[in-house]
């Protein structure tokens, strides 16, 4: 069983990595859009690893890229190394504090107090169920505008949809407007051309987020080539585990092989930001950006209380662990 109420056990490309600073910073000057309407962004400078190709999301992701800019000349490993890394290829692995920071998503809100604790808390998005779904942590489309509504600037909103009906899926992001549009249905049943089709009827401004079911290693061609076919297709992709009772890819509470993840992000991190998910919480996510090297990470089970509420201390513990994660300071118990 997953989600809360299978609690399980607690468990660029060298320099181009990422979409021009100068872009996000100022948005309004950005011609990426407008000559390759649905392409990723030229990537020119090096002092960047977050690829976000529109203006709205940019704007909540600013603090969060900000955050990335490595110092003058200095470059971020790149994908292909990580990937040497962690097939055991000798090669120079930075140091935590030489790392860039990660982007720290967090599921699934449904009450304004734990929305306004992580934005005080400095999380890069949270993410919600919209109603319709049966899924664990479900609010009413009206409540769900409420909560985005709650969300400042620097933090960008996630809803998720396991539908794979495109008009379906629309109606959900044109009625609640989020930032993201999170794609989840049922493995093995988001192909590119859904994505597409989901694409095509989103407003320009919203980011399509495609979730990646990852298992052990013995799946892991299927998850390889699925992210392969979702890289060129959706702006981001979310590497999740799967469990039963659960009608969609995510809420699973438990981890999955991240060697398998590590392979992904090593194929096509350079192409698409990765976020990794399930079963992350703050005893385990330090060791899986060691291990996986995510763009981002992402957490619901092992940050909440109960299926509806956040748990205060293991959120902030979360949030302290992904940033000593990439910092170099520990936090000494
Ligand atoms: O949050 C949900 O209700 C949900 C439902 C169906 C599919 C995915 C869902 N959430 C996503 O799954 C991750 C990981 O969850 P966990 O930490 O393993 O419990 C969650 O953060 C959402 O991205």
């Amino acid at each position: 069983m997953g989600g809360i109420a299978g609690q399980q056990a607690e468990q660029g490309e060298d320099d181009d990595r990422g979409a021009d600073e100068a872009d996000r910073e100022h948005p309004e000057a950005s011609h990426h859009e407008e000559q390759h309407p649905r392409e990723p962004p030229r990537r020119t400078t090096t002092d960047v690893v977050c690829t976000v190709r529109t203006p709205r999301v940019a704007d909540k992701l600013g603090s969060a890229t900000r955050r990335r800019r490595l110092p003058a000349g200095e470059r971020l490993p790149s994908a292909r190394d990580r990937g040497r890394a962690d097939r055991g290829v000798p090669t120079a692995r930075p140091a935590r504090d030489e790392r860039p920071a990660v982007l720290i998503q967090i599921y699934s809100l449904t009450d304004p107090d734990d929305v306004r604790r992580c934005v005080d808390l400095g999380v890069d998005r949270v993410g919600l169920a919209p109603a319709g779904q049966s899924v664990p942590a479900e609010v009413p489309w009206e409540q769900a505008r409420e909560l985005l509504g709650l969300l400042g600037d620097g933090v960008a909103g996630c809803a998720l949809s396991v539908r794979t009906d495109p008009d379906e899926v629309a109606a959900m992001a044109s009625a609640l407007r989020p930032d993201v549009v999170h794609l989840c249905p049922p493995a093995g049943t988001l192909d590119p051309a859904t994505q597409r089709a989901v694409r095509e009827r989103l407003p320009r401004d919203t980011e399509l987020m495609s979730a990646v079911a990852v298992g052990d290693a013995s799946s892991r061609a299927d998850a390889l080539a699925a992210a392969e076919a979702s890289a060129g297709v959706s702006d981001t992709l979310i590497l999740d585990s799967v469990a039963p009772g659960i009608p969609g890819v995510g809420a699973a509470g438990i981890v999955h092989d991240w060697h398998v993840s590590a392979e992904i992000v090593a194929a096509v991190g350079d192409r698409v930001p990765v976020i990794l998910a399930g079963g992350l919480g703050p005893a385990n996510v330090a060791e899986a950006i060691d291990v996986v090297r995510p763009h981002g990470v992402d957490s619901y089970t092992h940050t909440s209380h109960d299926e509806r509420r956040k748990d205060p201390d293991a959120l902030a513990a979360f949030v302290r662990a992904s940033r000593e994660a990439t910092s170099g300071v520990s936090s000494g118990g």
